[in-house]
């Protein structure tokens, strides 16, 4: 679903990414890890079209896709959350599902001018498909509440939420547990679970062990802007350069990876 080719990310001298390749099956639940500064926001960014990569290719679903604009992206269906849960505050969950597709005829001025039914029509559709999106994540009766008067988890979901909107094939899904309280993180880890599924692909950063330990495989390793390992959970917990790589010490880093 997802070939990362000797993927470069520099800013000014510093390279954030240097060289990594991997693969992603579909229908699997990748983790990526590594200490602070590893560079996994930026293989993130780059890989979602925030930033065009310095050198290598990215492929979703064999077809290129390093330095197309994010919006091109997500239209592709790679759609990606935010670290920080970024709905707008003020309006309510189901505006903040709502106003996740873009390009809908509503947003045209000619459409609503000749075609009021027609725009009514879709309204209504994305209406329901708000109520069922937000029903599959528990979150029902804040429906109506500003986004701002949500627990963090509870923000998790809805940024969850309207990934789920833009009809995903993959999901860049960053820090999903973190901030969030033990019994919402059990939900949450439930929720991907059962999109993983209906056959939504998922990579995940996460700094909450447990959390990728039980749910993800494969789960790769980057330490200083490289791969270090890619393995099941029971590789990467036993592999002496994860433990160097999060002590601080100088990993080693196979070029080839
Ligand atoms: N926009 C930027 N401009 C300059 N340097 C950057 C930028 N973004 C990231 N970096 C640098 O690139 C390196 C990788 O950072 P990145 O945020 O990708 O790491 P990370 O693995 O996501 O870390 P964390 O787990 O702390 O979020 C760091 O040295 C960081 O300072």
């Amino acid at each position: 679903m997802l070939e990362v080719k000797g993927l470069g990310k520099e800013f000014g001298g510093l390279k954030a990414i240097d060289g990594v390749s991997f693969e992603m099956r579909k229908n699997t639940i990748t983790g990526l890890i590594g200490p602070n500064g590893a560079g996994k926001t930026t293989l993130f960014n780059t890989i979602a079209g925030v930033y065009a990569p310095t050198r290598g290719e990215i492929l979703f679903k064999g077809e290129h896709i390093e330095g197309l604009q994010p919006h091109r992206i997500f239209h592709k269906g790679l759609v990606r959350t935010f670290q920080i849960p970024r709905p707008f505050p003020d309006m309510t969950v189901l505006e903040n599902l709502m106003v996740v597709p873009a390009g809908q005829t509503g947003e045209r001025f000619w459409n609503n001018w000749f075609r009021p039914g027609k725009v009514n029509e879709e309204e209504r559709a994305l209406h329901d498909k708000a109520c069922e999106v937000a029903e599959f994540l528990n979150l029902t009766r804040v429906l109506n509440l500003q986004a701002k008067n949500l627990s963090g988890g509870q923000q998790k979901l809805v940024e969850i939420g309207r990934a789920l909107m833009a009809d995903p094939e993959l999901i860049l899904l960053d820090e999903p547990g973190a901030g969030v309280n033990p019994s919402l993180l059990a939900e949450i880890i439930d929720r991907i679970r059962e999109l993983h599924a209906r056959g939504i692909t998922f990579l995940l950063i996460e700094h909450n062990m447990d959390m990728v330990m039980n749910l993800c495989d494969p789960i790769l390793v980057m330490a200083n802007g490289r791969l270090l390992m890619e393995g099941s959970a029971a590789e990467v917990r036993t592999d002496s350069r994860v433990l160097d790589a999060y002590l601080g010490g100088e990993p080693e880093v196979s070029e080839a990876s």
